[in-house]
């Protein structure tokens, strides 16, 4: 729940959602469905409350506008309108895993799901499951379980690689045991509670997370925080008790002891990732020892179990002995890929570490590692481009190791480039690798091809990749403007999931088939959808559609690269209904956060939202975004409110010049590096945008660089490389943040702003926010701010985000009159 400036509560959410209906005497807030609480505002804090967010919600001084109860009834009635719609839109489940299991009758699917609760302010998680038959006119069918299973409480699912046993972990939310669970296919096996001072939860952030059977199905390998280290201990007179414990103990206190670095934003309380190795059958959980702690361990799998060979743990390692800059979203921490000798049966004492080996150590990143079927190779992808830059995201590669037959590894490792770092694509080729992650097991039966997901330009495909030629062929349909992940495989073939601004992800399921010179190319079909959206909610979105934009530079200065001199793009999305007299209906600018990131072309519930209440989208990915090569990429850093902002207005005038949007009707909509762009615009276009809203925006990096977890992102994209950076900026560099930043057009700025800003941001910390709203405050320029907190950097826990998007659509018709 937000506060809006104040220590009060303001909304109370229910199943229904939200309500505020009430008179401007009376608050109503509607609980669970028939209780109605009535709080008279002559009762002090809710008065206090309704005081200041009438305050915020206004210009100038706070002191005359308390005569008046926070909203207008027609305000009100909005918001109840509006929350009941959204609701509609938030209740839109995710698919966010799946599983294939091979049985004699054919293949059985898992999918986890999730689907916001709003009053628990958590994602509701559940399984369904489905056969899959191939029927003989080559048509497939799901035959989906007649219902899914509540699995709220299971921070990870990891089955067994035969597919008969299920590993479910259960983290803590206190200082209590981790929960391990085997489950087969009818009934809990064994369950083991691991004590915090074995170690802490287990990582499941789809970064350092990994948990891998080994092939036997003995033992399961995993990542999880290291045990507490003790703390210093006084007792009742506060004297210092020699002898550290973890325990506590009546009659004396604990000390906080030294800081210790963390990995920034997301990972606050965090403590360091460490490898672990479980025997599912006695639940002895044994730390693998001999990694030095300046490494932070993740995404651990077991080397291929070879007759006597010895067998390897290898896991991507991010160094952190130094300093530990913020890592997410952020694949330029230098990391590696290590491997470790795994002995089960040796007595285990000091003595008995085992050497580690780096086998990256010639490029400055190695993550993702996956062995092949047949055990013979070891891939992996590399962010070197982002490391040897400086850039946080940038154009990846994907290598190859030889994996010894004998299990030896020699001093040196011969690394392979599947696929090269693309800077300047060709028109309709290949721009390069982005990728998140890989799958499981991403083989196909051929041994040596992979299937990953990747963006390609404003939209995420499939990609086949041969290992041995390295070359790239799109498994996904190339006719589909749609965005595509593979979610795993069916032997060789596919189960995907697609979606686009204006229609929910769907399952879909692609067919191998080879052409007449032995070429793979996948066939597509559609499953009958596990997410059913209510009927107000298909018709709205079966009346929207969408379109890509080429927009032409408008600055094509000397120096600029290739790569970085073509149009950029922007997916624009509209009601499909023809208007009166030709009017466009408002348009919402919105810009992704970054700069390295994308807007992918794929279904946001807000957003979709959004455009059912009748606003168009222009989704501008600007130069410095993924999926257009390096080149188009690196363009940017260096001239961030400026090449940005330029390639941001430009798409907005194109889109006005070719009739898609009303000039008078322009809001602007953005987070982090898309606030930064959001403020930057309305401080330099001041004419341009009717109303704006900005999500933990970065308004002044002269201000930020010494309090955000990535002050090198500050030097980076300010200068464009790596030389400048400081612990101790200088006047100089201080003079430049302030330059480039949104906070220097502060006195050209009149747009209606509207701010969500989350207290626990450690990316940028919410002072950031506050200063500029200050600084609008102080020229009287309309803000309403709302303060999540509890929530960090992206805004995004269920109430979190329902109320920030409610905000967003009211804020916006109040201006843009709808
Ligand atoms: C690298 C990084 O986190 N930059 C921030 C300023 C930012 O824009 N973050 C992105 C990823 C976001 O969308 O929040």
């Amino acid at each position: 729940m937000a506060r809006i400036f104040s220590h009060y509560p303001i909304t109370c959410f229910t199943n229904l959602g939200f309500d505020l209906s009430s008179s401007h005497r009376h608050l109503r807030l509607l609980l669970f469905r028939p209780t109605f609480i009535t709080l008279s505002l002559t009762q002090s804090p809710c008065k206090a409350w309704i005081r200041r967010f009438v305050a915020m919600d206004s210009s100038g001084t706070d002191s005359a506008k308390e005569v008046h109860v926070g909203l207008d009834s027609t305000t009100e009635e909005e918001y109840a309108t509006q929350s009941k719609l959204l609701k509609e839109f938030i209740n839109i489940p995710s698919i966010d895993k799946a599983w294939i299991f091979n049985s004699g009758s054919g293949s059985q699917a898992m999918f986890a799901m999730s689907q916001a609760n709003l009053l628990a302010n958590k994602r509701k998680k559940f399984m369904l499951s489905g056969h899959i038959s191939k029927e003989s006119n080559q048509s497939v069918n799901f035959h989906w379980a007649p219902f899914p299973i509540e699995m709220t409480g299971a921070s990870a699912f990891i089955p067994s690689p035969s597919g008969l046993k299920l590993l479910v972990i259960r983290n803590p939310e206190n200082e209590s045991p981790t929960k391990f669970e085997i489950w087969n296919s009818s009934q809990l096996e064994k369950e083991f509670h691991i004590p915090q001072k074995v170690h802490g939860s287990v990582y499941v952030d789809g970064w350092f997370e990994g948990i891998s059977w080994n092939s036997d199905e003995t033992r399961v390998a995993y990542v999880a925080e290291e045990p507490s280290r003790p703390k210093p201990t006084f007792d009742h007179l506060g004297y210092y008790k020699k002898g550290n414990s973890l325990e506590k103990d009546i009659g004396s206190w604990k000390g906080e002891g030294d800081w210790e670095e963390e990995w920034g934003e997301a990972y606050a309380g965090k403590r360091q990732p460490a490898l672990f190795v479980i025997d599912v059958d006695s639940g002895e959980v044994e730390p693998i020892k001999g990694i030095p702690r300046s490494i932070s361990v993740g995404q651990v799998i077991w080397s291929p179990n070879s007759n006597g060979t010895a067998q390897y743990l290898v896991f991507a390692g991010w160094l952190g002995d130094k300093r530990k800059f913020g890592i997410k979203y952020c694949y330029n921490r230098p990391c590696a890929i290590y491997a470790i000798k795994f002995i089960s049966d040796e007595p285990k004492d000091d003595a008995n570490e085992f050497p580690i080996h780096n086998l990256t150590k010639s490029i400055s990143s190695g993550f993702c590692p996956r062995f092949s079927k047949d055990g013979k190779f070891l891939v992996f992808v590399s962010a070197k481009s982002a490391v040897d830059s400086g850039a946080h995201w940038a154009t990846e590669s994907l290598h190859r190791i030889d994996w010894p037959s004998d299990g030896k590894l020699p001093e040196s490792t011969n690394i392979v480039d599947v696929i090269q770092v693309v800077n300047c694509p060709d028109d309709g080729c290949f721009p390069g690798l982005y990728v998140t992650g890989l799958l499981c097991d991403p083989w196909l039966s051929d041994g040596h091809s992979l299937i990953l997901s990747t963006y390609w330009r404003s939209c995420r495909v499939i990609l086949s990749v041969n290992l041995l030629s390295g070359e790239v062929s799109r498994a996904s349909p190339s006719d589909s403007d749609d965005s595509w992940t593979a979610f795993a495989l069916d032997g060789d073939n596919i189960v995907a999931v697609s979606s686009s601004p204006v229609s929910v992800p769907e399952i879909k399921y692609g067919k191998k088939v080879l052409d007449s010179v032995g070429k793979p190319s996948w066939q597509w079909s559609n499953i009958q959808s596990p997410i059913r959206c209510s009927e107000k909610v298909m018709s709205e979105l079966s009346s929207l559609q969408f379109k890509f934009l080429k927009v032409p530079i408008i600055d094509v200065s000397e120096g600029l690269a290739e790569g970085a001199k073509k149009p950029i793009e922007a997916i624009y999305v509209s009601s499909s209904k023809s208007k009166e007299n030709g009017k466009c209906d408002p348009l919402i600018a919105v810009l992704h956060g970054g700069p390295h990131s994308v807007s992918p072309c794929s279904f946001s519930r807000n957003m979709a939202y959004l455009s059912s209440i009748g606003y168009s989208q222009l989704i501008v990915n600007y130069r410095g975004s993924l999926g257009y090569g390096e080149d188009a990429l690196q363009s940017l850093p260096g001239k961030v409110g400026s090449q940005d902002v330029k390639d941001v207005l430009a798409a907005v005038d194109y889109a006005i010049e070719m009739g898609l949007a009303d000039p008078s009707k322009i809001t602007v909509l953005g987070g982090s590096h898309g606030g930064f762009l959001t403020t930057h615009l309305i401080g330099q276009a001041p004419n341009k945008f009717v109303a704006a809203a900005a999500r933990n925006p970065v308004c002044n990096i002269a201000s930020m660089v010494g309090i955000t977890d990535i002050p090198d992102w500050c030097f980076f994209e300010a200068y464009g490389d790596q030389t400048h950076y400081t612990e101790a900026p200088s006047p100089e560099d201080l003079s430049r943040f302030h330059q480039i930043s949104p906070i220097s057009h502060i006195s050209k700025v009149k747009t209606p702003t509207l701010f969500l800003l989350g207290s626990q941001d450690l990316r940028v910390p919410i002072s950031n926010g506050f200063q500029y709203v200050r600084a609008l405050k102080e020229k009287g320029v309309e803000v309403k701010v709302l303060v999540f907190p509890n929530d960090n950097h992206p805004l995004d826990r269920p109430q979190t985000d329902y109320e920030s998007f409610l905000n967003i659509a009211v804020w916006f018709n109040k201006y843009c009159k709808l």
